[in-house]
């Protein structure tokens, strides 16, 4: 079977790389270079440089290219998938989204946005703590497949399933994309404690403040406790809230050491998620009267409305209250 790909970054190149195992592979990448480069020289050499890629994975720069695959790896950043997915080519063939974030405007998660521009299209969603590189490395990896329709998400993750590569099913696709839009933005958080030298208490009291938060908006949006505190969810957050290998952490490690956030923004090439995520989710949060003082304070700092030992002082200064 030919499974496509759409979007030519570093989680993409290493899904594809993944699918190839026992598939042939069409990738679309936006960028000219890189669609050269993995036809050519089997590398992606903008996004994830230095792994050699399947001779199985064929890149296009045309959408209209993957109307013939039987199901669609839709890898575009959050904010572009709308964009991306418009353009392609109307699909009755399933879509299993792996982008985490939500949309700005809109507040939809991808699933909702997805549903909107590729009506046809049944839709899964897999997330998890997935670094690319390690996932590019064979290294094990577990994921959340979540898909309403219980049988096709079973034969999704048996289509993508390697020996590395354990998807765990669920049904709750809101509670999947919740907990990897939510991760994102206590990611900042935590690379900015480290980024401050506030030790690693301060980063353990952050994972988990910040998990009472994931789980209070989730549970508020119809999400179920147990994918949240699955892999998707807390599993994912421990990984991007404790490694400079994640984007997300490494941008809030700069605006801890006193860069500002738009300067970090403007210097990258890879997407932080989080950055994008932050205002929008701060809004949905407002909107249901969810309290969320750690996504405000990444906010705060990301719009340079105030200085980080300002809001941590803040953070620390409210009141006493009940832990559960
Ligand atoms: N890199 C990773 O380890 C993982 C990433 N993800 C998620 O996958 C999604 C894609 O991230 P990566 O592959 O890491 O991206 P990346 O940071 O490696 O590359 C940036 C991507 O953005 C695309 N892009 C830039 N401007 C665009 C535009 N105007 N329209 C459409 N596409 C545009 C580029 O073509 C490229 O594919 C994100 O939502 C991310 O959170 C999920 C799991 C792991
Ligand atoms: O989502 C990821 C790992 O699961 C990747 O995290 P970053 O986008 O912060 O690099």
């Amino acid at each position: 079977m030919t499974i496509g790909v759409i979007g030519g970054g570093a989680w993409g190149t290493a899904l594809a790389q993944v699918a190839a195992e026992s598939n042939d592979v069409l990738l679309w990448a936006r960028e000219p270079e890189v669609a050269g480069a993995i036809n050519s020289a089997h590398e992606n050499i903008v996004f994830l440089p230095g792994v050699p890629l399947s001779p199985a994975i064929r890149a296009t720069g045309t959408l209209d290219d993957l109307s013939e695959c039987e199901m669609l790896l839709v890898v575009a950043p959050a904010q572009h998938l709308r964009a991306v997915l418009s353009e392609a080519p109307r699909a009755d063939v399933p879509l299993l989204l792996c982008a985490k974030g939500i949309e700005a405007g809109t507040r939809l998660l991808m699933s909702e946005v997805a549903a909107q521009v590729q009506p046809r299209a049944p839709i899964a969603v897999l997330s998890g703590p997935t670094f690319a590189h390690e996932v590019a490395a064979r290294l094990p990896t577990a994921v959340t497949l979540a898909c309403e329709d219980e049988a096709l998400g079973r034969s999704l993750a048996e289509k993508i399933a390697r020996p590395f590569f354990r998807p765990y099913l669920s049904t709750d696709v809101i509670g999947a994309e919740i907990g990897g839009a939510v991760k994102n933005v206590l990611a900042i958080a935590c690379g900015i404690v480290e980024g401050r030298g506030l030790g690693q208490n301060a980063r353990a009291a952050l994972i988990s403040r910040g998990f009472a938060e994931m789980t209070r908006f989730g549970l508020a949006k119809g999400a179920r406790a147990e994918t949240l505190a699955g892999l998707s969810g807390l599993g994912d957050l421990v990984l991007t809230c404790s490694s400079t290998s994640s984007r997300n952490f490494s941008l809030g490690v700069g605006i801890g050491q006193g860069r500002a956030a738009s300067e970090l923004l403007a210097d990258r090439k890879s997407v932080a998620e989080g950055a994008f995520t932050a205002p929008v989710l701060q809004e949905a949060a407002r909107e249901i009267g969810v309290e969320m003082p750690v996504v405000d304070a990444v906010c705060t700092l990301l719009a340079g409305r105030a200085g980080v030992n300002e809001v941590i002082g803040a953070l620390l200064s409210r009141p006493i209250r009940a832990e559960g």
